[in-house]
């Protein structure tokens, strides 16, 4: 049977987060994620319900975050991508968690079509995607769904991204990359909600360690 995607969201913009920061990407964003971070930014992505399945038509106007999703083909995402005029060659597909499911053909189908991929992902789940498709790890430490960052996905990374508020979140940063012996992979520290402490612990911690800063400059523009 041909696998189906349950998607979210699908729409075109500038990636705001980590290396390709600046880019124009399309976005994919599956529903669905049990990691459940307390300061997630997607909280309407964590359900998935039967009864909010929509059609393709709806979950691409939507005009507000919600919990809906459509089930999409690759076939169809490619059509959707082409018939919206898209000129974006990159796509960030992310969620929820968009780990939980093959991504294989996904990434093979777009790569095929000259894009190239990128994932985000918590690093819980093992990762079934392209050889090429770039893969951002934000690991996880404690949250409340219970799931554990998985050395496969560390060693994958081709950049580790980690959400920061708080010294212990440095702390957590700092035992990760030492237990899964991490020592070349770019570090990106994202401040938490653009809280102003958040933003200068990021900054004094990347300083200090010389990691990148991630700002999620979408937030900062207004823009998805
Ligand atoms: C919404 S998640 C979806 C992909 C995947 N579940 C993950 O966590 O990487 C996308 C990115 O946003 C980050 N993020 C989520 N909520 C955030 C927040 N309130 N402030 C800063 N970054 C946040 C995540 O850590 C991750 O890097
Ligand atoms: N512009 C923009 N850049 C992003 N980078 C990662 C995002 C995400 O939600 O995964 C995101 C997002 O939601 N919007
Ligand atoms: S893993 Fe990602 S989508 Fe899931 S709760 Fe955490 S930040 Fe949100
Ligand atoms: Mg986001």
């Amino acid at each position: 049977m041909t696998v189906k995607y349950k998607i979210n969201e699908l729409f075109e913009t500038i990636q705001g987060e980590g290396a390709f920061t600046g880019q124009p990407s399309i976005f994919i964003r599956l529903q669905g994620c049990p990691v459940a971070c307390s300061w997630c930014d997607t909280k309407h992505t964590w359900a998935i319900n039967l009864e909010d399945e929509v059609t393709p038509n709806a979950m691409l106007t939507k005009e507000a975050e919600s919990q809906t999703w459509s089930a999409l083909t690759v076939k169809d995402i490619l059509a959707m991508i082409t018939a919206e005029g898209y000129q974006a060659k990159h796509i960030v597909i992310t969620g929820g968690e968009p780990a939980m499911v093959d991504l294989l053909p996904l990434c093979q189908a777009l790569e095929t079509h000259g894009f190239s991929c990128q994932l985000e992902t918590s690093g819980t789940f093992e990762l079934q995607v392209s050889a090429k498709c770039w893969v951002t790890v934000s690991p996880k430490v404690n949250m409340k769904g219970g799931y554990k960052i998985l050395n496969s996905a560390m060693l994958r990374a081709n950049e580790i991204k980690h959400p920061v508020a708080t010294e212990q979140h440095i702390d957590d940063l700092k035992a990760l990359l030492a237990e899964h012996n991490i020592v070349n992979t770019q570090v990106y520290l994202q401040p938490i909600s653009q809280k102003e402490r958040a933003t200068a612990l990021a900054i004094k911690s990347c300083i200090e360690n010389n990691w990148r800063l991630s700002v999620q400059v979408h937030k900062y523009l207004g823009i998805e």
